[in-house]
């Protein structure tokens, strides 16, 4: 593997180092749970993620807004104003576009085209099921983040993830970890998605792919375990590191009132709290 540090790979070491967190606060705005002074304001969205990310800056190593929260909505241009505002204010943390795509070749290039064109994303997350063709229009922009969805936090993860692989033996999860590590990150520009919930198979996962950030989902709502999924996604002999842990919800709905952004910044602060303190352990 190529080990030169590259824009988001480098950006995400940076972020782990001045903030001193493994928070990752995901934007996934539901119409329906804003608080009511901002439910059909014209940019209520925005205004939503915005007061929270103001809340939350000096406490996260990164942001990650989800694509269907706002398409949903007919909210993308409060994507694009959201991560303009993100990338302009805080320039020293990153932003994962949360879409999971995955087409083949000519489209992964439109879809590369709007995560780092249209929308400006440091990183965006990538479904691998369609293959190594489908990654590599991301690739070709260079120093941009591709992270790959590996062993995700679903319960339902399992029922094609878990399958053995029959020429290995493997499950399929540990087979595709080994593929990014060893055959696709030539330019050191993949990381790769395991979930909170299931600590094991992060564990397996960092055994096989060295350094490689990866980003953990599935604390918070999901109810994965902080210090279990700390010890097991750590960089070996690097406790606490390599890891960007992502809650949305838990963060997001602290409160549905008026005080929703300090809500937020008292949840993320315990949170991030719980994860340095599970780096001691
Ligand atoms: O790629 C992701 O971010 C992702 C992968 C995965 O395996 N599980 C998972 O929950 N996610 C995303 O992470 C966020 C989790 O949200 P909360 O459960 O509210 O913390 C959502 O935006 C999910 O779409």
């Amino acid at each position: 593997m190529n080990t030169k540090t590259n824009g988001f790979n480098q950006q995400i070491q940076l972020a782990w180092t001045s903030q001193d967190s493994l928070l990752c606060v995901g934007f996934d705005p539901d119409s329906k749970r804003l608080p009511q002074a901002l439910q059909g304001k014209p940019d209520g969205i925005f205004e939503f993620c915005r007061e929270i990310a103001d809340a939350t800056a000096d406490l996260v190593c990164c942001f990650k807004p989800q694509f269907a929260y706002f398409a949903a909505q007919r909210a993308e241009a409060q994507l694009e104003k959201l991560i303009g505002y993100l990338k302009s204010t805080y320039p020293h943390l990153p932003v994962i576009l949360d879409s999971k795509r995955g087409d083949i070749g000519s489209t992964a290039e439109q879809y590369a085209a709007e995560a780092f064109e249209r929308y400006g994303a440091d990183a965006v997350t990538v479904n691998p099921y369609m293959g190594f063709d489908s990654i590599e229009p991301y690739l070709k922009h260079q120093g941009k983040g591709v992270i790959i969805l590996c062993r995700t936090s679903n319960p339902g993860g399992s029922d094609l993830q878990s399958l053995n692989v029959s020429h290995s033996g493997e499950p399929l999860y540990l087979h595709l970890a080994r593929m990014a590590a060893q055959q696709w990150n030539a330019t050191g520009q993949i990381s790769l998605v395991v979930g909170a919930t299931f600590p094991e198979e992060i564990a397996q996962v960092r055994a096989i792919v060295g350094e490689m950030p990866l980003l953990i989902p599935g604390i918070g709502a999901q109810g994965g375990d902080i210090e279990a999924t700390v010890q097991a996604g750590s960089i070996p002999g690097k406790q606490g590191s390599g890891m960007m842990i992502n809650s949305s919800r838990a963060i997001l709905y602290a409160s549905s009132g008026s005080d929703f952004a300090q809500a937020a910044r008292k949840v993320a602060q315990v949170t991030r709290d719980q994860l340095r303190a599970a780096a001691f352990k």
